[in-house]
């Protein structure tokens, strides 16, 4: 079978994008990895794919599988190529669109100096809706910030927990380029207090509107720049006193703006979306 793709990035998170209302795309977790894998395939930290909506009120629906093969709640670097993406194939004409995902209803906006803005909903703040296991680690209330001990490589570290429809936990470290990602990264994202995984954020504070951020996501690895890696860091050091919206987050593959008027508001994320090139492939 023969599958017409356009390859993407948004802020070097790159993606493979296919549209699912004009060829039959019903692939399995194994196919998907192969095409994301780097030296058997197209390479890959995500698969989008785009499909027609299923709930009213919805211009399409958005699925998203991570380079592992696995289907994933939400991607907010994802959610910009998407939006570039319809425009460019002509699926739609809107410069706003309204996107159904596995964890609820995303709005990304095409902006005049080329970037897409998404209005990403509200973060999901309480630990049972990340989910985190907090048993025996003390009670959390709405309102409070609260970061969490977790043992990791014979050290505690200390996480803010944060759910963009996704789960995260953010840590704060003094130098992301000293930050021990490779090496802590998948024991956090594997760590059992988190039942369905973790993608494990580390965040150096530069100022009050300034963070740098590296993310080792779950089922992809470290990646340039994660979406709602940036979403969930700025959320967590708004709460925690560190951070002033908007916050400029600069990542390894590029930058990234997010804007967040605090509890039960949405998230906005915005950056840039860019195509590579289009291909067709036998799977
Ligand atoms: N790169 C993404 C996040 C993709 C999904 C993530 N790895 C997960 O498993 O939750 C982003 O830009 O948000």
């Amino acid at each position: 079978m023969k599958l017409k793709f356009t390859k993407m990035h948004g802020a070097g998170n790159d993606f493979i994008v296919v549209d699912a209302i004009h060829q039959d795309v019903s692939l399995n977790a194994e196919q998907w990895r192969r095409l994301a894998d780097r030296r058997f395939g197209i390479g890959a930290d995500q698969i989008l794919v785009v499909e027609r909506p299923v709930l009213d009120g919805c211009d399409f629906r958005y699925r998203i599988f991570n380079s592992d093969g696995g289907e994933v709640e939400q991607c907010g670097n994802g959610a910009r190529a998407f939006a570039r993406f319809v425009s460019d194939k002509g699926l739609s004409t809107e410069r706003s669109i309204r996107v159904e995902t596995m964890k609820g209803i995303i709005a990304p906006r095409l902006e005049d100096d080329g970037s897409v803005t998404v209005d990403m909903g509200a973060p999901r703040l309480d630990p049972a809706e990340v989910p985190f296991d907090s048993a025996g680690l003390g009670g959390w209330a709405e309102g409070e910030d609260t970061t969490w001990p977790l043992p990791v490589g014979g050290k505690t570290v200390f996480v803010s927990v944060v759910s963009m429809g996704n789960p995260h936990a953010v840590q704060v470290v003094d130098d992301v380029d000293t930050a021990p990602v490779e090496q802590t990264g998948p024991a956090i994202e594997a760590h059992a207090r988190f039942p369905q995984r973790v993608n494990a954020g580390y965040m150096q504070v530069v100022d009050r509107h300034h963070i740098r951020l590296r993310v080792y996501e779950r089922g992809a690895g470290e990646t340039l720049a994660c979406g709602t890696g940036a979403c969930a860091a700025v959320v967590a050091g708004i709460r925690r006193g560190l951070l002033d919206s908007p916050v400029r987050v600069s990542a390894r593959g590029g930058e990234l703006s997010i804007a967040w008027n605090g509890a039960g508001q949405p998230v906005y994320l915005s950056g840039p979306a860019v195509t590579v090139f289009e291909g067709e492939v036998e799977i």
